[in-house]
């Protein structure tokens, strides 16, 4: 698979405080990529640096096969971001808004129109935006961030502060984008999303990268080498992973019901990694 984002060696401090320390790592097209970590961790930073709105102490950053510089705008007609920053004209209609965005990306204003579809905007293409409840202000920033098309999304936290139902609802534009092509990259510290969206996750913590992989692969790492054995009597029984013990186990007198293999979710590796809940 092609590499859409290369991170080499990243460095960068403020003030003197290192916000990230010499990070690596890529991000293959056409993937959900989940960043995770902290608050602090260092999350965002990657994002502003990765598209080009701050620049490193050290190292290297190439998105869709360019080099990222900062300051340059030659990504930004293939590359989304949205934000909790990212903002729209508040007095405009979400329509007038997305027209405006479009004019200014030159993307045509069909595109609008379909976008407004595929956000389920297009009744609410004449409110003003003030106007919008919460999830619909989310959309309308979502409908902003791909207007253009682009073929990489950066979405910082794009479901923080949104209640369970506009959460999924969220989940499902992401899932949309990716099957027609567009590579996420994710920020979050909310375990369950990452787990349940991302095909590869990565784990941030004080500027270090301190595991990756899939939600999968890292639970099995991870896993307790035990399994636990459930009876109908109501007894249960811990024993280690291994076919001899577990074949052992079954000569138990009862019915067996379950056998639970003891994998963490996510949330209890990053704990076990850094001793840090991800709050
Ligand atoms: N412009 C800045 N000036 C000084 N320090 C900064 C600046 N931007 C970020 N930092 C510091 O860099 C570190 C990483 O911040 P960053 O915003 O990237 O974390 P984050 O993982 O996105 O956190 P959150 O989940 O709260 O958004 C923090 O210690 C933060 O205080």
């Amino acid at each position: 698979m092609e590499e859409c984002i290369r991170i080499t060696n990243l460095t960068k401090t403020f003030q003197g405080k290192t916000a990230l320390n010499q990070l690596n790592c890529v991000v293959r097209q056409g993937e959900i990529y989940g960043f995770l970590g902290p608050s602090g961790a260092g999350k965002t930073t990657t994002i502003k640096l990765l598209t080009g709105q701050l620049s490193p102490q050290s190292g290297e950053l190439t998105v869709l096969g360019q080099p990222v510089v900062c300051g340059r705008g030659s990504l930004y007609s293939q590359i989304g971001v949205l934000t909790d920053t990212s903002g729209f004209y508040e007095k405009m209609t979400v329509r007038e808004n997305l027209r405006l965005f479009a004019r200014i990306s030159q993307t045509s204003q069909t595109r609008v129109q379909q976008v407004l579809t595929q956000l389920g905007l297009a009744d609410h293409q004449n409110k003003k935006a003030e106007k919008l409840s919460r999830g619909m202000k989310q959309r309308l920033m979502f409908a902003r961030a791909i207007l253009h098309q682009p073929k990489l999304l950066f979405l910082d936290e794009p479901t923080a502060n949104l209640d369970p139902a506009t959460s999924a609802d969220v989940h499902a534009l992401i899932r949309e984008m990716n099957r027609q092509g567009t590579t996420i990259f994710l920020t979050t510290h909310n375990m369950e999303e990452a787990q349940e969206l991302c095909d590869r996750v990565a784990f941030l913590n004080e500027g270090h990268l301190v595991e990756e992989g899939t939600p999968q692969a890292l639970r099995l790492k991870y896993a307790e080498d035990s399994v636990e054995l459930r009876y109908q009597d109501g007894t249960t029984l811990r024993v280690r992973k291994e076919p001899e013990a577990i074949r052992e186990a079954l000569k138990h007198e009862g019915r067996l019901l379950t056998i639970h293999s003891q994998e963490p979710d996510l949330k209890t590796i990053f704990l076990q990694l850094t001793g840090r809940d991800l709050r």
